[in-house]
Formats: C-alpha cells, sequence, structure tokens
C-alpha cells in the first residue's frame, strides 16, 4: 500500500484480527487512486467469486455494535448513532483516534472532505467571505443545488436530533475520547462542521447490511472496514460482491446474536488481475446523485451518450415549470394541481439510455397534459375533455391523438434547446479550473462540475435526435 501510514494500516489489521479475523485470506490492499482519495487493489489474482476477506460482525460500525454502548439507543436513527460515536471520538490532528471499540478503524477514515459539496455549502452558511467554495456552489445547475439543499436538511435534521439526545443524555459525553460539553450540542458551528465529518463518513461509506427483522428498515446498513476503500464503478458487471449472510438467506437476522460477518467476493463475471483495482457499484445512480451524495461523478464522452451506452439523465423539473408559469396564472395552477393528484407532477428527466434517448414516461405525461390545455382557449378542462389523457395513463389508449403527440414532441424539442443553450452559456463563462488551482482537489471538482453541465448538453442533444428522427418514445 502506498500513502496511508504504513501503521494505521497494520493497526487496523491487528484490531481485525483481535476480532477473529483470517488475515490469510485478505488478498486486497488499499491504495491511491489519482481523482478519488484511495482505491482498494487486488494483491493477487482473483477469479470470479473468489472470496477476498470476512469482516467479523463485532468489527463493523453500525445500530447492533453500537447500541449497547449508549442509553436509550433507541432514540437515534443508525446514522445519528454512528456519527455521534464518530465524533465523540474524532481523531485530533495527525494523532490516532483513542476509541476503545474502534478507535483502529476511525483512525484509518478519512481526515477530512473539503472536496465534498456538502462542505462547501455548509462553510458558506458558516462562514460569508467569498471563497472558492462558494465559487463551485454558484456554478452548480439548479436541480443539483436543489438537491444538495435537501442533503444540507437531512444533516441539519439529524445534528437537531443527537443534539436533544446529548442534552437529555450528557453522560454519553463521559466516553468521548476528546474534550466536549454538552453546550457544544447547540450553538457551536464549529462543533457542526465537525458533525458534517462524521455524517459524512456514514453517508458516503456504509453499505447494506441486514441487522434488523424488517428489509426495508433504514437502519440495516454498516460501515465496513476495509471495504469503504472500495470506488464505485457504473459497470455492475465488475463490481465485487457481499456474500448473501444468514440474515439474507432466511430472511431475518437471529434474534441472540450481534449481526453476521460481512464477506467481500470478487465480481461473479471477471477475474481481477493482480495489481488492477477492485470496485463496488454504488447503486445505478446519476451523476447528481453522485455528486451531491458522494463528491464525483461518473465520466463519460459525448460518443458514450450519443450511442447510449452512458446512463445520462437530465432533471427537466424548472425548464418545465418555467415553461408552465409562461402561460396564464390558472392554466398553470390547474395543471399543477392536476398533475400533483394524479401522481404525475415532478421527476421529469430525460435518458439517454436505453436507445434512443428519451424523456420519462412522467415528462411525456405531464407534456401531454400541457399540451393538451395549451390547445383550447381555456385555462383549465373539465373532466370529460380530460378523459383521453387519462386513458393513455390507464393503458387504454397509446396517444391522446396525433394533434397532441405532434404538440408535446415540438414543446419537448424547446425544453431540450432551453437546456442546451443554458448549459452552453455556463461552460463558456466559466472560469472555475482556474480559479480553483489553490486546492489540491479544485481542478478535479470544477471539472465534475463541468461534466454535470455537459451531460445536460449531450442528453439533451441526443433527445432531439430521437424526435428529429421520428422515434417512438
Ligand atoms: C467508500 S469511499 C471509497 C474510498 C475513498 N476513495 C477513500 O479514499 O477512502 C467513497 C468515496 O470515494 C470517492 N469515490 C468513489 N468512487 C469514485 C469514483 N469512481 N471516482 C472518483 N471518486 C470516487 C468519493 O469521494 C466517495 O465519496
Amino acid at each position: 500500500m502506498a500513502n496511508i501510514t504504513d501503521s494505521r494500516w497494520d493497526a487496523l489489521l491487528a484490531w481485525l484480527a483481535q476480532h477473529g479475523m483470517d488475515l490469510g485470506e485478505l488478498c486486497v490492499e488499499p491504495r491511491e487512486r489519482p481523482g478519488a482519495g484511495y482505491g482498494l487493489f487486488a494483491s493477487e489474482d482473483c477469479p470470479p467469486s473468489m472470496k477476498l476477506f470476512t469482516i467479523p460482525a463485532s468489527a463493523l460500525l453500525n445500530w447492533k455494535t453500537l447500541s449497547g454502548h449508549y442509553a436509550s439507543p433507541k432514540q437515534l436513527n443508525a446514522t445519528c448513532l454512528i456519527s455521534l460515536h464518530l465524533l465523540l471520538h474524532r481523531p485530533q490532528g495527525e494523532m490516532e483516534s483513542t476509541d476503545p471499540l474502534f478507535g483502529p478503524y476511525i483512525s484509518i477514515l478519512p481526515r477530512d472532505f473539503d472536496s465534498h459539496p456538502l462542505t462547501w455549502l455548509a462553510k458558506s452558511k458558516i462562514a460569508f467571505e467569498e471563497t472558492i467554495e462558494q465559487l463551485l456552489l454558484e456554478a452548480l445547475p439548479q436541480d443539483v443545488r436543489e438537491a444538495l439543499d435537501a442533503l444540507w436538511n437531512r444533516l441539519l435534521g439529524d445534528w437537531k436530533k443527537v443534539c436533544q439526545y446529548v442534552r437529555h443524555h450528557p453522560a454519553s459525553l463521559t466516553r468521548a475520547t476528546r474534550p466536549l460539553e454538552s453546550k457544544d450540542f447547540n450553538e457551536s458551528d464549529q462543533l457542526l462542521l465537525e458533525f458534517l465529518w462524521a455524517w459524512l463518513n456514514v453517508n458516503t461509506r456504509c453499505i447494506f447490511h441486514r441487522l434488523h427483522a424488517s428489509i426495508s428498515n433504514p437502519d440495516n446498513f454498516t460501515m465496513c472496514p476495509i471495504l469503504d476503500f472500495a470506488n464505485h464503478t457504473p459497470d455492475s458487471s465488475m463490481s465485487m460482491q457481499p456474500m448473501p449472510t444468514n440474515a439474507d438467506i432466511w430472511g431475518s437476522p437471529q434474534r441472540s446474536k450481534g449481526g453476521d460477518d460481512f464477506t467481500l467476493m470478487a465480481s461473479r463475471e471477471i477475474t481481477t488481475k493482480g495489481g488492477d483495482e477492485l470496485c463496488l457499484t454504488y447503486g445505478a445512480h446519476c451523476n447528481t446523485t453522485l455528486f451531491v451524495e458522494y463528491g464525483f461523478v461518473n465520466v463519460f464522452t459525448s460518443d458514450m451518450i450519443a450511442g447510449g451506452s452512458f446512463r445520462g439523465e437530465v432533471n427537466v423539473q424548472n425548464v418545465m415549470a418555467a415553461s408552465f408559469d409562461s402561460g396564464e396564472r390558472d392554466r398553470a395552477a390547474w395543471l399543477k394541481s392536476t398533475l400533483e393528484d394524479e401522481g404525475y407532477w415532478g421527476d421529469w428527466t430525460l435518458h439517454a439510455s436505453p436507445p434512443p434517448a428519451h424523456p420519462s414516461f412522467r415528462l411525456i405525461t405531464a407534456l401531454r397534459l400541457h399540451s393538451l390545455v395549451a390547445s383550447t382557449s381555456k385555462p383549465t378542462m373539465t373532466w370529460e375533455s380530460l378523459q383521453p389523457w387519462r386513458a393513455v395513463l390507464l393503458g387504454e389508449t397509446e396517444i391522446v391523438s396525433e394533434d397532441n403527440e405532434d404538440s408535446w414532441r415540438k414543446a419537448l424539442l424547446r425544453i431540450c434547446e432551453t437546456i442546451q443553450a443554458d448549459a452552453e452559456k455556463q461552460l463558456v463563462s466559466s472560469h472555475l479550473v482556474e480559479e480553483s488551482q489553490g486546492k489540491s482537489w479544485g481542478a478535479w471538482m470544477a471539472d465534475n462540475i463541468r461534466l454535470l453541465w455537459l451531460e445536460r448538453i449531450y442528453v439533451s442533444a441526443a433527445v432531439i435526435r430521437s424526435v428529429e428522427t421520428g422515434d417512438q418514445f
């Protein structure tokens, strides 16, 4: 391994061995991966489905392994409980965490999340001077910024719960391995920034793990040493696979046990050569989600989007809503309430794959309604006159009418052109790369933002081509 100090890696392995891990079977190691921090690399050839390592249940950081150490743990969800624990035992400066439970694991976690957009947002809320982070935030597409604001609200909601918990249970601080006072869990911006570090560790490094009787319990996840060095691949055939646990197989965790061990296997489909990177597919996430939640994007080229081999996606919510609002006020209000009533308001997207590039069914549905009402001289429609549109929703017919098809496809072209034009303006006016040189991660993140805009241009262009060549969606 390179650059994570050998002593931290050695200490982690020694601690895992104390928990009963078989180090003899370990055939991966973390290494620096330019543009992604560290990654997990094969230390020998790994044939398909080869077992890579097993982390004992007691060394997993999750609700089960922590709850016994906190009073009334049910007052906290897993994200809050793990984040609080990380905060209480955060390494100070370059020192190691002295947490008697998870110290060697906490010590090897990232020490900061400066390149993460949620950190930019937190800093911009707290410090008011102009910073490069502020410029980067201003350069984001509006829907990405809205998704980031929603993530910020999730963070604040969890911070509030943790503050309430600590005020009710100040004794929880007596176990902290750093000086903290319960009054700080109220007003201190500095502590919110530290909570952010803990929370981002949880949010960017956890993986599904069945701990609770209900499979849909949102606390069914864990942080898992070593595995959490794995970077994301959008190609699921390359992805490592968690081995199904007893809880997965039997449909429920055993009551008496503290949860199952976690075993990771190599990709089912390919042999990974010694020295190659081993990745995980975090999920079929679009770039907006990857950027906001994890702080990176899947890289693509215009050809990949034009050919439909990249899962390019563009949210057109704001442009659509603006086009509704540009008409009569009563009509805009009626459109919104009708689409809300039918469950089709919002989440309107364009997609590059599978080809042909296409609008989502939700978007087509909204466009059909917009075109239908626009074809009348009235701001609203009666129940009867809406029936052709509802018949399409119910699958009774395929289209509202030929005219309606023609009209919404033209409206779609206008939306795509607006998105393209906006994005092109942003690219021309952006000097982000030069301005962000001062940060080690600046040019990389400026490039990620450029990709977010390029995706808008390429996907819109691909949808325009589909409409112009008469593709049916
Ligand atoms: C589970 S961690 C993976 C290990 C991490 N790279 C590290 O240095 O510890 C997830 C984080 O890794 C980075 N990452 C993961 N996959 C990436 C990718 N394909 N490209 C760039 N960064 C990636 C992002 O910062 C993400 O939030």
